[in-house]
């Protein structure tokens, strides 16, 4: 059984200013992680690292380049995000190491993505913590367009042979959030909370809130959207913030 948990760029970074890693939450996060047993996956989004790099050359999950120096200059500032991730972890004596998607993943025309996992599973049965962020990805048709951290999870939860059993989201809300900014418990269908769900508040290319629960509602596995406060809880196998299980 494996355990798939993202850490969002909002967590990691100050997603307000660009290429700021925020230190002391990534050093808690890591310590967190440290404290997991069993099979982990981890997950980073771009926060103020692939979001600014890709929001200036006009790149989206949906609009493409097919400039080479474009691609690699948002995957460039993914590599700065994930070696500051990498170093935290080691830090923490977590046995990470780097998954990057431009140079394993694609997607069809229709935007759907396949990652190749073989790797990913190597690396557990051989007791390291693979670490894979949103990245540039090719796309038939598009050149390179964005692909989300959140993207990742799903196909990473999808995929057969990782026997992913849970999934964690750790935001900087403690939850998906309803009218009245409570947590909302339990999300069965978009309706249960589409009224509340908004994009991101911050620089994002690629949906915040309501692109989650839309991907999260597809999985089979069920998945929990919480904040920092919430990690060790997940850590622990507990079920901090709001649990999203479609049907
Ligand atoms: N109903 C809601 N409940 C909770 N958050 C919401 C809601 N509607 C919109 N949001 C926004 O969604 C954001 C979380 O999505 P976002 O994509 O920014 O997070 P992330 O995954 O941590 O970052 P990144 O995409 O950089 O990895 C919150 O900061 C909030 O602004
Ligand atoms: C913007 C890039 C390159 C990655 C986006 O990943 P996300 O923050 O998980 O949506």
């Amino acid at each position: 059984m494996t355990t798939v948990l993202k850490l969002g760029g909002s967590v990691v970074t100050e997603k307000a200013s660009p290429e700021t890693v925020d230190d002391a939450a990534l050093a808690r996060a890591a310590e967190a992680v440290a404290d997991f047993d069993g099979d982990l996956v981890l997950v980073h989004g771009g926060g103020s690292f692939g979001h600014h790099a890709a929001a200036e050359r006009g790149v989206t999950a949906e609009s493409g380049t097919r400039s080479a120096a474009d691609a690699r200059a948002i995957h460039d500032a993914m590599g700065r995000l994930n070696a500051a991730v990498l170093d935290a972890l080691h830090e923490a004596g977590v046995a990470a190491l780097p998954v990057r998607p431009l140079s394993l993943a694609s997607r069809d025309a229709d935007g759907d993505l396949s990652l190749p996992t073989r790797s990913v599973a190597a690396m557990l049965a051989e007791g390291f913590v693979p670490v894979l962020h949103g990245d540039g990805v090719v796309q038939s048709g598009a050149g390179v367009t964005v692909t989300s951290g959140d993207d990742l999870v799903v196909a990473l939860a999808e995929d057969g042979g990782l026997d992913v059993d849970r999934v964690g989201l750790c935001s900087t809300v403690p939850g998906v959030l309803d009218g009245d900014g409570e947590v909302i418990e339990r999300i069965e269908r978009f309706a249960d909370a589409a009224d509340a769900l908004g994009g991101s508040d911050a620089t994002d290319v690629t949906g915040g809130m309501a692109a989650k629960v839309e991907k999260l509602l597809a999985l089979g596995a069920p998945a929990h959207v919480f904040g920092p406060e919430g990690l060790d809880a997940f850590v622990a196998g507990g079920s901090p913030g709001t649990v999203v299980r479609g049907e």
